[in-house]
């Protein structure tokens, strides 16, 4: 998978993208990150690429051109790639829409605004209009991370043998269960008995009562489509 991020910050993604599992799935190939300084492809020689906004208002807004020639000189190549304007404004990025941008995409291109906003008619070259949660950034270069992070963590073999996309918890419906490692006892705070008792039926029940205890405290809009198990559990819980 392909990812083409167009920002006047480059060194914010490509500082991020060398850790980490994505350092790791860089390294294998599995997926490519391509940056580009959107000041590369303005016309004129201070680089601008905000300018007041018509109408009047606080802050800048950024200009059309640089936007522009950025995204026709990627679509030269005449690729298929989905792109993405990240934006307060966009619909909402679950880890469902994570999964769909996986499986249907092979490029993206990530466009990040910043200052009060873009031109308009940028949306004229967009496919989607994307929101990382309900809160404004200073730019979508934040954004842009959030979802390289989350679709590269669902490739195959992105995470490698020791850590599986599938069992996230957000992948099964609600929250993860609470996690325990050495020491045992830390000042007092013990580890609960039955994760050391080896008995893996009892340690699977556990932790589902802990992760539908943890979403109906924090997240009870995540409770819909239960089994029936799972919603027996639930049940006692109430
Ligand atoms: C493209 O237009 C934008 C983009 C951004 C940066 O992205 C986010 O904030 C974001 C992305 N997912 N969730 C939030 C911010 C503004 C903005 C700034 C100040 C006042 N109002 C709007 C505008």
């Amino acid at each position: 998978m392909k990812f083409e991020v167009l920002t006047i910050f480059p060194e914010i993604i490509e500082c991020y993208i060398k850790h980490g599992v994505l350092g790791k799935a860089l390294n294998k190939g599995i997926v490519e990150v391509k940056v580009y300084n959107l000041r590369d492809f303005t016309s004129d020689k201070h680089k601008k690429v905000d300018d007041y906004p018509y109408g009047g208002g606080a802050g800048m807004v950024m200009q059309i051109e640089p936007f522009y020639n950025a995204i026709m000189h990627l679509k030269a190549d005449e690729k298929p790639r989905k792109l993405v304007l990240l934006s307060p404004q966009g619909r909402k990025f679950t880890q469902k829409l994570a999964q769909k941008f996986m499986e249907e995409s092979k490029a993206m291109v990530l466009i990040c605004g910043r200052y009060e906003g873009i031109d308009e008619r940028v949306k004229a070259f967009v496919d989607e209009e994307v929101s990382i949660g309900d809160y404004v950034l200073s730019g979508g270069e934040l954004a842009a991370l959030v979802i390289i992070d989350s679709v590269v963590r669902l490739i195959p073999g992105a995470l490698g043998d020791e850590l599986s996309a599938v069992e996230d918890s957000f992948m099964k419906g609600f929250l993860d269960y609470p996690h325990y490692t050495r020491p045992e006892d830390f000042k007092g705070m013990k580890v609960p008995e039955v994760l050391l008792s080896g008995d893996h039926k009892k340690i699977a029940l556990w932790r589902k009562r802990q992760a539908l205890k943890n979403t109906l405290k924090n997240r009870p809009d995540l409770l819909k489509n239960l089994s029936p198990e799972d919603m027996r559990i639930l049940k006692e819980l109430c």
